[in-house]
């Protein structure tokens, strides 16, 4: 019989003869003794505690390098050691750059040229904003739009040529043409985010070409719906 097999055997039978030789392919058996109950009114019932496996007296803990035979609690030294740092730029606590480590690739750099606000991209252009007076924001021109209002000052839509666009150029009075479409811009003009002045440049012309320019984004078509007065026209032939 293989000697490996006589590990299956009972305690009984096997240890006599596994303590008699000494050959390291034998196992070596253990005589553990079952965890004893120190309260002696539960002594016997059922603990709920699962029985240890594999068992205590089996073969496998045996033949295992823990001789204890209950295995013990790896102590930092006994663990893995965790893997390297990585060659990457590392904070230190208490420093306000980052620290490159000699390996690194981008080692010649300064650390200040890595610092997270570094960019190589344009700064973004001031805003031409201009401050709107009270009553004069976006929702308040939402509500005017909405509430029936006249903000067209004529009673329907025309045909409007750049000779007859051209007389509404006055602020009481600012027509301008976008994509076709002509609008009196007179209502919207202390609404206008860019302010009054920069709406009055296109008004009694076609201004199609700085709308887009300046804010390509923004639906003409939507915030001026109601001040709508026409189409724009080529002027009649004579
Ligand atoms: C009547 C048609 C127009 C309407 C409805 C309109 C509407 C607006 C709106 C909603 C904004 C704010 C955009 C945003 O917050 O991103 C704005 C900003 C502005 N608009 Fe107009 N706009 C009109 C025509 C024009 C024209 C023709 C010009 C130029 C001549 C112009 C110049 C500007 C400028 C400079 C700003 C400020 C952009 C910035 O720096 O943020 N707008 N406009």
């Amino acid at each position: 019989m293989s000697s490996y097999l006589r590990g299956w055997f009972s305690l009984e039978t096997a240890a006599p003869a596994a303590s008699q030789q000494s050959d390291p392919e034998i196992p070596e058996i253990l005589h553990v003794s079952p965890p004893q109950s120190d309260d002696e009114d539960t002594a016997g019932e059922d603990d709920d505690v699962a029985p240890a496996f594999p068992a205590l007296n089996s073969a496998q803990r045996a033949s295992s390098s823990v001789k204890s035979g209950i295995p013990s609690i790896l102590t930092d030294a006994l663990r893995m050691p965790p893997p390297p740092m990585p060659g990457l730029a590392v904070r230190q606590p208490g420093t306000s750059g980052l620290i490159l480590p000699p390996s690194s690739k981008v080692a010649s750099l300064s650390p200040n040229s890595l610092s997270p606000g570094a960019t190589t991209q344009k700064p973004p252009k001031k805003s031409r904003k201009v401050a709107l007076a009270p009553g004069h924001g976006a929702l308040d021109w939402a509500d005017l739009k909405s509430s029936g209002a006249d903000l067209r000052g004529v009673d329907s839509l025309m045909r409007i040529p750049p000779s007859v666009l051209k007389t509404h150029n006055k602020k009481h009075d600012a027509w301008s043409a976008f994509n076709g479409k002509v609008y009196n811009m007179t209502e919207y003009l202390p609404f206008h985010p860019g302010g009054e002045k920069e709406l009055m440049r296109v008004a009694g012309r076609d201004g199609t070409k700085l709308f887009v320019d300046t804010h390509a984004w923004v639906n003409v078509d939507f915030m001026l719906d109601s001040c709508m007065v026409g189409f724009l026209v080529p002027e009649p032939s004579s």
